[in-house]
């Protein structure tokens, strides 16, 4: 019996998009899929091929979406490619030695080196130290893809390094507007869009293809580091502490080490003459040169960097040799400044897409992805009965040049924005609030000033009220969660 009406469409006729294609050593699968596309379809036949330094396995078809991003084998494969649409091409290298690639296993065995050192040396008396490796560039330099690739690597050989990020603009296993560091003892899920970096990848209610990671994660709620300078530095410190008490008690940790990633450093405006000037000279006017100093900053607070990779600036790289060269961490290392070159393969995302991208993130916190529906709790809760703070704006009285937080008026104005909720007492002092750990975030879907009724969208269910929430200014309240 058929239903009527659904019975009477003809039939499709099947239609294969398949294609084999062949890597050779170093050459790349790249792709760019649409965000409309239900996703491009990879499956390894013969050789082998990772993502970001994590391997496919043989014969399982990877389907990649709303992504934009690379497939590549040290030793030559044969992939085949399905679905769509996609934009797509094969990067070959006549030489394979102009390979960015080459560069970059090339220090994952500098740094292994070093961690089976420290590992060896930890079976004695002293505490060794793995390689600390900071990676910074200007903007689209491929730092985040470089950094996702020396941690598989890493843990591919059984480390288990510390990767931290103290760029707010994406989220390292968090929404974006945070902070965040997490242990990666175990492979990354290749299939989402951040390759393993994502929202995706930390624990939920639904279930999860690969062992979810576990991030410490500070809420700065701002998009750019310039936004607001001091409470950025307090988030780092914050995350600081909590990356070296984890490499001080934790030895696998701290032999493998920790990779860190930064904010883009923007040198271009403002061109090298202006890096020579004196710290005093620069207070607070030249960014640029700012954002170098807490480079530095965070290169020492978080157990002192010994590797500084810079990817595709020569300029950043001299301005950072002229710093650092000669000096020591506190182990007594030298720091060195390693230059990379970009790989023009890494794809400029313009704001159109970043912006995508971030409300995909937010969506898929909150109701998971098409691997794992996630149902979040509604709930209706009188204004009384919450705590929310936000930042004073920095040209307010109340600012006076430091951060701190003040109850924010609930209202309409707060419809569809996105709250953390940190691991705080809704009586401690605003500077401990704003600088807890955040435990996770709730999304406001309605404001009823009339009722003094918020209507809050929560990953889990359970009272709000003993846990404040802080509002901050990114990222923007586009969405409409409940539809
Ligand atoms: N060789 C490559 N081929 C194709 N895509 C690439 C390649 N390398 C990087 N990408 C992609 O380019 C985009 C930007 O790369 P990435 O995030 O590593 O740069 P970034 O310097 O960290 O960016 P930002 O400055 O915005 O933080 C990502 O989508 C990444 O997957």
């Amino acid at each position: 019996m058929s239903i009527p009406g659904l019975g009477q469409i003809a039939p499709q006729p099947a239609t294969s998009n398949k294609r084999i294609i062949l890597l050779k050593p170093l050459w790349e699968y790249r792709f760019s899929v649409p965000r409309n596309s239900p996703g491009v379809g990879v499956r390894l036949l013969t050789g082998t091929a990772d993502r970001d330094g994590t391997e496919l396995a043989l014969n399982r078809t990877y389907t990649f979406q709303r992504t934009r991003s690379k497939i590549s084998t040290y030793q030559g494969c044969t992939l085949e490619i399905s679905g769509g649409p996609v934009d797509d091409y094969v990067k070959d290298y006549a030489d394979p030695s102009d390979s960015p690639a080459c560069q970059f296993v090339n220090l994952h065995v500098a740094f292994q080196e070093q961690r089976e050192a420290a590992a060896a040396r930890q079976s004695g008396r002293t505490a060794a130290q793995g390689p600390r490796v900071m990676v910074c560039g200007p903007r689209g330099s491929g730092k985040t893809t470089l950094a996702k690739t020396l941690v598989a690597l890493a843990t591919r050989v059984g480390g288990q390094p510390l990767m931290a990020n103290v760029d707010p603009n994406e989220g390292l296993l968090s929404l974006p507007g945070t902070v965040s560091a997490a242990v990666y003892g175990t492979m990354m899920d290749i299939e989402e869009p951040a390759g393993g970096f994502g929202i995706g990848s930390t624990p939920s209610s639904g279930p999860n293809a690969v062992p979810v990671k576990l991030p410490i994660v500070y809420y700065f709620g701002r998009e750019r580091v310039e936004d607001d300078v001091p409470h950025w530095r307090d988030v780092v410190n914050k995350l600081a502490s909590s990356a070296r008490a984890k490499l001080k008690e934790d030895e696998a940790v701290r032999a493998a080490g920790m990779i860190l990633d930064t904010p883009p450093v923007d040198l271009e405006n403002e061109g090298i003459d202006i890096l020579a000037h004196a710290a005093n000279e620069f207070a607070g006017e030249y960014l640029p040169i700012q954002l170098i100093m807490l480079l530095r900053a965070i290169a020492n607070c978080l157990t002192s960097a010994n590797f500084i990779l810079v990817l595709g600036s020569d300029q950043l790289v001299s301005e950072l040799q002229k710093r650092f060269a000669g000096q020591k961490t506190s182990l007594g290392e030298l720091i060195m400044v390693v230059p990379l070159d970009k790989s023009d393969g890494v794809v400029q995302r313009d704001e159109q897409f970043m912006r995508f991208t971030r409300e995909a993130t937010i969506k898929e916190y909150f109701f998971g992805d098409s691997k794992r529906t996630l149902s979040p709790s509604t709930q209706l809760v009188s204004f009384d009965d919450v705590a929310i703070f936000k930042a004073p704006e920095a040209e307010s009285e109340a600012y006076e040049g430091q951060p701190i937080l003040e109850p924010a008026e609930i209202s309409a104005e707060m419809s569809h924005w996105t709250l953390a909720i940190m691991n705080a007492s809704v009586n401690d002092p605003p500077e401990t609030i704003r600088q807890a750990p955040v435990i996770g975030f709730i999304a406001i879907a309605d404001v009823d000033e009339d009722r003094r009724r918020l209507k809050v969208l929560s990953p889990v269910s359970g009272r709000l009220g003993n846990k404040p929430l802080v509002w901050g200014r990114w990222p923007e309240p586009y969405i409409n969660l409940l539809g």
